[in-house]
């Protein structure tokens, strides 16, 4: 395989079963071989367009002045908020992208029992002064949208799995996605002072703007909003790119579906080459509620894990990343825990 497949997911929102069942084949060779798709043919209904995305990402405009209250207190010690809010560009000159990250208080209440736990952290969504008029109207819908795409294809992933739908549903009530945006800004993307951020690709080197990693949860809607530098590693450990396509979304399996699946479903390394122009994206994270137990699914030849808690592995994951670093110990587990990816 070296290609990512482009799937018309159009036949998951509807009822023709013979359409529905190619689409859940498609989305299953996915699945189970590179760990990476692009999805496109959403109902027109579902309000995650070029419209609702170029509105959503004005945020960037904001003066830099303006921005600090809502940077995360890793970078504004001053600041409450620790998971939730904007990680900055000026925190360090190597840094090659800020972003802006939103959490489920934008379309409804979080649960009020739950507000000891740092993956609860209500967003500091910025002043409406400061943002094109009804912004947070349409970044609410977009996050909702983005959980009916969400929840669609984990249904499909579920029929070629042969288990019950419910179980993946049941596990997003009071769920914790995050919808980011970021702002990769224009850098010469020529100079290599020979650091690992370099490499080199098609006989030519890259700045690599986010470095190769797996998403830590089940599924990542991303939208790569016009500019490509997206590259998603195939089985036989080749880089290839992916494409760009209109009003689309590029989608990954995250290290806890692999996990969950017993293997079965492959979270796949991807990476950012800098393309030395601005560059977009809106990852959506789609996330489970954190006490959920992740116990071996019931699949045939399933190999046995120790079950363990959601929160638990996403914070221990999360704060491997530089947006996150030194706030591992602020939320211990809540059960017993060993990093199911180690090793
Ligand atoms: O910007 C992109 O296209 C990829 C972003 C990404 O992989 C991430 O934030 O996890
Ligand atoms: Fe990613």
């Amino acid at each position: 395989m070296c290609e990512i497949p482009i799937v018309d997911i159009g036949p998951l929102f509807g009822d023709d079963e013979k359409a529905r069942a190619k689409t859940d084949r498609e989305i299953a060779n996915a699945a189970f071989d590179i760990g990476f798709m692009v999805v496109k043919n959403y109902p027109s209904d579902i309000k995650v367009g070029s419209a609702e995305r170029n509105k959503m990402l004005k945020l960037f405009d904001i003066p830099e002045d303006d921005q600090r209250p809502y940077w995360k207190r890793n970078f504004a010690p001053e600041n409450p908020h620790l998971y939730r809010g904007w990680f900055p560009l000026s925190s360090s000159p190597t840094r090659g992208r800020e972003g802006y990250e939103i959490g489920p208080d934008i379309v409804r209440t979080l649960p009020a029992d739950q507000a000891d736990d740092v993956l609860y952290e209500p967003t500091p969504l910025p002043d409406e002064k400061l943002l094109p008029e009804s912004w947070a109207k349409t970044t609410a819908e977009y996050y909702l949208s983005a959980e009916n795409i969400g929840e669609h294809i984990l249904a499909s992933i579920s029929r070629s799995l042969g288990i019950d739908e419910s179980i993946f549903r049941d596990a997003f009530n009071d769920g914790i996605s995050t919808l980011r945006l970021l702002h990769y800004p224009s850098r010469d993307n020529v100079i290599s002072n020979g650091s690992t951020r370099y490499v080199e690709h098609d006989g030519k080197t890259f700045e690599q703007v986010a470095g190769a990693h797996v998403d830590s949860g089940l599924l990542t809607l991303l939208a790569t909003c016009g500019v490509g530098g997206l590259q998603a590693r195939d089985t036989h450990g080749k880089w290839i790119d992916v494409p760009v396509i209109d009003d689309s979304f590029a989608v990954n399996f995250g290290g806890l579906l692999e996990r969950w699946t017993g293997g079965k479903i492959k979270a796949t390394l991807h990476r950012v080459l800098g393309q030395g122009e601005h560059r977009y994206s809106i990852p959506f994270f789609f996330e489970p509620r954190p006490s959920t137990e992740i116990a071996p699914l019931p699949i045939d030849g399933i190999e046995p894990f120790e079950p363990f808690l959601y929160g638990d592995h996403l914070w221990a994951t999360t704060t491997k990343f530089p947006e996150n670093f030194g706030l591992a110990e602020l939320r211990p587990p809540r059960a017993p825990y060993t990093d199911p990816l180690a090793g």
